[in-house]
């Protein structure tokens, strides 16, 4: 053996290791962002116009503040008597000037939306293929799963607060520094009072929005957890009735109701004193602006000397108001900031895990495995034609976490023969079939087919090529056709009729209430175990692949349908190279050669006689198993 066994390749990858994920995940918030932008091009596209729109709109909110002050001051107070001519013509400019401000509103946003949906739908494909890509080793499939969830709120989070949260605070920030400066052109003295009331405010606001942003997330652990409450409650609907605890998973529930209940109400109270305290902080500064404006104003410390200052003093209300605004949702946006800026970490981090097993046709087989690269590399080779041979080359692997659980296979399978694995449960006969279909890599030694090295054979031709039938053969909630035209979409009715056919299998498809068309049920749940192998191998079938793996399924199914499997198994393997994990003696004694694996090794090789005549070895143990485990099926006593 050339290198040590317990070396890991995968699991020693620092791009993959927890400490790795857990370095990108602290990324900087600049760094991040920038990388973000990187990976979603289209946020950057159109983005100069649609600031200059925002600039446009944000600027536009003075309009109504200067319309009221010069139609007071100017139109209506004059001197000389009111001006009704001036007042109509600022009252239109001002319309006019709103509409323009509202079109550049409307098209700004419509403009974010739809920049920021182009590029998080491109994100999300990207990010749901490589999560696709992690595949087994890293990942069981809830782990999977979950990561769905996850980058599935990531990037909820991140387009709430492009879409809303990035719009205000663009618009925020603008009309807080205009209506700044448009109070201390006005009144500078009055603009001091304002500021003077909204710094409190400011206290305040951090205060109830830390509360806001802890029972925020105290609400998502909430629905998370009655989520999972309702989900268990519903997928194990069985075990809930057969052992009578419906009342214990109903009191689960109804806690669970109660206590997202709880934290909804909660949240929502701490909005609404947020929101009330900025009206009431806004009521009080108005109230200031008019007790200390007007004797101000009285003085002649509101305008120069003879103008009048009314319009001004009316104006500053307004102003007020435009001030609040952008205080009262500040604390919010920078909360969203912060959670989409977290949201991008963790997709980058997901994107940035070198997938465990990657497709050269999608990845460059370069060392390169940095998860983004997507552009076809010219690597990837087909399985050369003609019936397939294996080879495993001095193979170790083991799991991150363990030992190694195969230990120097070195292994060559004929072209077209039937081969049965046995041995004994955890032996490793899994693993080695997982690494043939490439699911996995070794953690040394290599695996080859028809002379070609697994890694270098695109994916499109190796699931071409190599077919397994997993235990459970996974059916979805379609037709029996449907699902067995999974093997090979092209597959026409008729095609499907014909595998069942050859399969010996047409009397029963026959007898299923509407044949092909018959609907099999959430994973195939309305067809008993036995009959749902006879749909996946009826798939394998028509998928039509040169080397088929078959994990046996080790529920027992009733004698009729045991036989059918048999004869079906018998067609479907017949002129491929086939492995079968063997668990029953029938197939093991079918097979052209049986391997017998023990703790990872291969141990023995040979044809069933053969291997019997050593009685001391694994498989004579193993087959006395079979046959007392046989003889008590038959004779229960
Ligand atoms: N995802 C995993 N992570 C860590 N260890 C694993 C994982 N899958 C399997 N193993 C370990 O690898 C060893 C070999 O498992 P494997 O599934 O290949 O055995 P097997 O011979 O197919 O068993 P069975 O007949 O029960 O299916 C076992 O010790 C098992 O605990």
């Amino acid at each position: 053996m050339s290198a040590a066994p317990g070396t890991d390749r995968a699991a020693e990858d620092p791009r993959r290791t927890g400490a790795g994920i857990e370095a990108r995940r602290t990324a900087g918030a600049w760094q991040t962002l920038r990388r973000g932008l990187a990976l979603a091009p289209q946020l950057r596209r159109g983005l100069t116009l649609t600031l200059l729109l925002a600039a446009v709109a944000t600027a536009g909110k003075l309009v109504v503040p200067i319309a009221v002050q010069q139609t007071i001051d100017v139109g209506l107070l004059d001197p000389d008597g009111p001006r009704l001519g001036f007042v109509v013509a600022a009252t239109s400019a001002a319309a006019l000037t709103l509409a323009v401000t509202s079109s550049a509103q409307y098209a700004m946003i419509s403009r974010l939306v739809r920049a920021t949906e182009t590029a998080l739908a491109a994100l999300r494909v990207k990010a749901f293929r490589h999560i696709h890509d992690l595949s087994v080793l890293s990942q069981a499939a809830e782990q999977r799963g979950s990561l769905v969830s996850r980058v599935t709120s990531d990037i909820d989070q991140i387009s709430r607060f492009m879409q809303w949260g990035g719009v205000i605070m663009l618009v925020s920030l603008g009309q807080l520094v205009l209506a700044t400066v448009a109070m201390l052109v006005y009144s500078p003295l009055l603009a001091l009072v304002v500021l003077a009331c909204f710094a409190p405010l400011a206290l305040v606001l951090r205060w109830f929005q830390r509360r806001l942003s802890a029972a925020y997330d105290r609400v998502r652990r909430k629905v998370g957890a009655l989520l999972s409450a309702i989900a268990e409650s519903v997928v194990g609907a069985s075990v809930v009735r057969a052992y009578g605890i419906g009342d214990r998973t109903t009191q689960r529930i109804d806690r669970a109701v109660e206590e997202e209940f709880d934290a909804t109400y909660r949240a929502g109270r701490f909005a609404a004193g947020m929101f009330a305290s900025g009206e009431a902080i806004a009521g009080v500064a108005t109230g200031l602006v008019i007790v200390v404006g007007v004797p101000l104003g009285l003085a002649g410390g509101l305008a120069p000397e003879g103008e009048p200052w009314v319009g001004r003093l009316a104006a500053f209300t307004f102003l007020v108001n435009l001030f609040v605004q952008p205080m009262q949702v500040a604390t919010e946006v920078l909360d969203q900031a912060q959670k989409a800026i977290s949201g991008w970490r963790r997709v980058i981090a997901v994107l940035d895990t070198p997938p465990d097993v990657a497709d050269p046709e999608r990845h460059p087989v370069t060392g390169d495995a940095s998860g983004g690269g997507d552009a076809p590399s010219g690597t990837a080779v087909s399985v050369p034609p003609g019936p397939i041979a294996v080879r495993f080359d001095h193979v170790w692997f083991r799991y991150p976490t363990g030992p190694p659980v195969l230990r120097d296979v070195d292994l060559s399978i004929a072209a077209q023969s039937r081969v049965a694995i046995v041995g004994e449960t955890g032996s490793g006969k899994t693993t080695f079939v997982k690494l043939l279909t490439r699911l996995m890599d070794p953690t040394d030694g290599e695996v080859r087919v028809n002379g070609v090295a697994l890694p270098d054979v695109g994916f499109s031709s190796l699931r071409r090529r190599l077919v397994m039938v997993p235990q459970d053969g996974f059916l979805f909630d379609a037709s029996i056709a449907d699902n067995v035209r999974y093997g090979r979409p092209s597959a026409t009715d008729e095609d499907v009729e014909v595998a069942f056919t050859e399969l010996g299998l047409a009397d029963w498809l026959e007898r299923q209430s509407d044949g092909p068309a018959t609907p099999v049920g959430e994973r195939g749940e309305a067809l008993s175990t036995g009959e749902r192998q006879l749909v996946a191998l009826a798939r394998a079938y028509v998928a039509d692949p040169d080397l088929l793996v078959l994990d046996e399924a080790t529920s027992a199914v009733d004698p009729g349908t045991e036989v059918r499997i048999q004869r079906a198994l018998e067609s479907v393997t017949r002129g491929r190279t086939a492995l079968s994990i063997a668990h029953r003696l029938s197939t093991a004694e079918a097979a052209d050669e049986i391997v017998v694996f023990d703790a990872g090794r291969i141990v023995q090789r040979g044809s069933h006689d053969a291997l019997l005549e050593d009685p001391d070895g694994v498989y004579a143990g193993l087959h006395a198993s079979w046959v007392a485990g046989t003889r008590a099926a038959v004779d229960p006593r």
